[in-house]
């Protein structure tokens, strides 16, 4: 045993305080994945895009995380590398994948710039602008999903033992805060005197930005490794092996805390990422107030994640928490399909929901998963999540060119609404088998944070 040292960690302004660094990476990081939904409409008029175009820009985001299994090895180089290297490589991948995204969208690229008589030269139903802008969103996700992870462990090293899931619930907050910006600022950004294309490069030097903060997060990250190694507190993680996945794979509370993750997240992002379209088209709205609606989910989420982080904190209840949020994602979805009930409200409630869910599900896998294999245990989540974020998009493209006719004057969203209605029942019952499986395994995710 160390001599009980005060370390920066104990320090309740610096622990804070590093916090409101990694969520302004978080942050940059959700600002862009967001920022060309509102421009679906824009991206039909400038370059052509159909909805089915717009839902593979959309998913090539989980591309690496899927077939390179990037979330899972992204989360093995950490518990490899540790944070600082890991977050360092991967915040520049997102960095570099964002300005490539924007360079696509430039007039520099689309007036014959680098790369524009490659990107013409094969596959000619797809245009140059579309695979240029895929080739950075797909570097952008290689980069993004590890940085969450990353974002991840490192809250674990900060908070273990003190507010985790309050924390988590702020980091979220902070997260949603980006989503929040990217719906509002992306419809003013595209009326700019330097042309619609200020969206996309203000998210690129947004995510760039990113990448300079965390540079100084290492240093307390260096200061904090330091000091911990003095006192014999620093937690070392084992070197990665395929027996531990295994094991993780094996444990049923951990398969269905990640069914959930990919059932529930299936029916939210690429539900989000279309949802400004969708109120556009139901219910006749500007480009601007139909952003604005969607940036009501991450209004509702940044204030209710911290708070649902405290209530779990203090008196527990994750589990039954996990299975209140999935029956509301379904009650809202099917209210989207077949009522007109005021959007404004729907989203709200809807943010409750994705309050539930998230401020209860990521602290409970710091319950059912040693610290050292924290790192693997949400990258594999993440993955297996990614195959949704992956798939949902481009069905939900599929779905609405199928279902209506081409040039049709308002889009009809039924269909597409079922299926993520379909995505909240499997969810459900996820939570509900993860709820059941505690009382067997006994990790206590109905119990207090610091009862464990
Ligand atoms: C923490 C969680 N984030 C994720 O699950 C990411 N793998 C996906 C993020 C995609 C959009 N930025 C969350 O946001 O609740």
């Amino acid at each position: 045993m160390g001599n009980l040292k005060i370390t920066l960690r104990d320090n309740a302004w610096i622990r804070w305080g590093m916090l409101l660094m990694v969520g302004f990476v978080l942050a940059a990081n959700y600002y862009f994945y967001d920022a060309l939904s509102p421009l679906k409409s824009k991206l039909t008029e400038e370059f052509g895009f159909s909805s089915t175009d717009f839902g593979l820009f959309v998913s090539v985001y989980s591309i690496p995380n899927v077939f390179l299994l990037m979330a899972v090895l992204g989360g093995v180089i950490l518990d490899k590398l540790g944070i600082r290297r890991t977050g360092f490589m991967f915040v520049s991948f997102m960095a570099f994948g964002a300005l490539i995204t924007a360079y696509g969208a430039s007039d520099i690229y689309t007036n014959g710039g680098w790369g524009y008589g490659f990107m013409s030269s094969f596959m000619p139903s797809y245009s140059p602008e579309l695979k240029m802008m895929l080739l950075g969103r797909f570097l952008f996700g290689l980069g993004a999903e590890t940085s969450i992870v990353v974002i991840s462990k490192i809250i674990v090293k900060w908070f273990k033992g003190k507010e985790l899931a309050l924390a988590f619930g702020v980091k979220l907050g902070l997260a949603r805060t980006g989503s929040f910006l990217a719906f509002n600022l992306s419809p003013i950004l595209i009326e700019s005197p330097a042309g619609w294309t200020t969206a996309i490069w203000f998210a690129a030097f947004f995510v760039t930005a990113s990448l300079i903060v965390f540079m100084i997060y290492m240093m307390l990250d260096l200061k904090l490794d330091r000091q911990s190694q003095q006192d014999g507190e620093l937690v070392k993680s084992d070197p990665f092996r395929l027996s531990d996945l295994k094991k993780l794979i094996l444990n049923p509370s951990f398969m269905y805390v990640t069914l959930l993750c990919l059932t529930f997240y299936s029916a939210v992002f690429p539900f989000l990422s279309f949802s400004a379209d969708f109120f556009l088209n139901k219910f006749g709205l500007s480009v601007k107030e139909s952003g604005f609606i969607s940036s009501m989910l991450p209004v509702g989420t940044m204030f209710f994640t911290p708070l649902f982080g405290f209530v779990v904190d203090k008196y527990g209840r994750a589990a039954s928490l996990m299975i209140y949020g999935s029956l509301i994602l379904v009650l809202v979805h099917t209210c989207f399909a077949f009522t007109t009930i005021n959007p404004y409200v729907l989203m709200v409630i809807l943010g409750i929901a994705f309050s539930l869910v998230p401020a209860s599900m990521w602290p409970s896998v710091a319950k059912i998963v040693d610290e050292k294999r924290i790192g693997s245990a949400y990258g594999f989540m993440f993955s297996i999540q990614n195959i949704g974020l992956w798939i949902f998009p481009i069905l939900a493209g599929v779905v609405l060119d199928k279902t209506n006719a081409e040039g049709v004057e308002s889009l009809n969203y039924t269909f597409t609404l079922i299926m993520f209605a379909a995505l909240g029942i499997l969810g459900l019952l996820f939570a509900i088998l993860l709820k059941r499986e505690d009382k067997i395994s006994g990790y206590g995710l109905e119990l207090p944070s610091n009862s464990k």
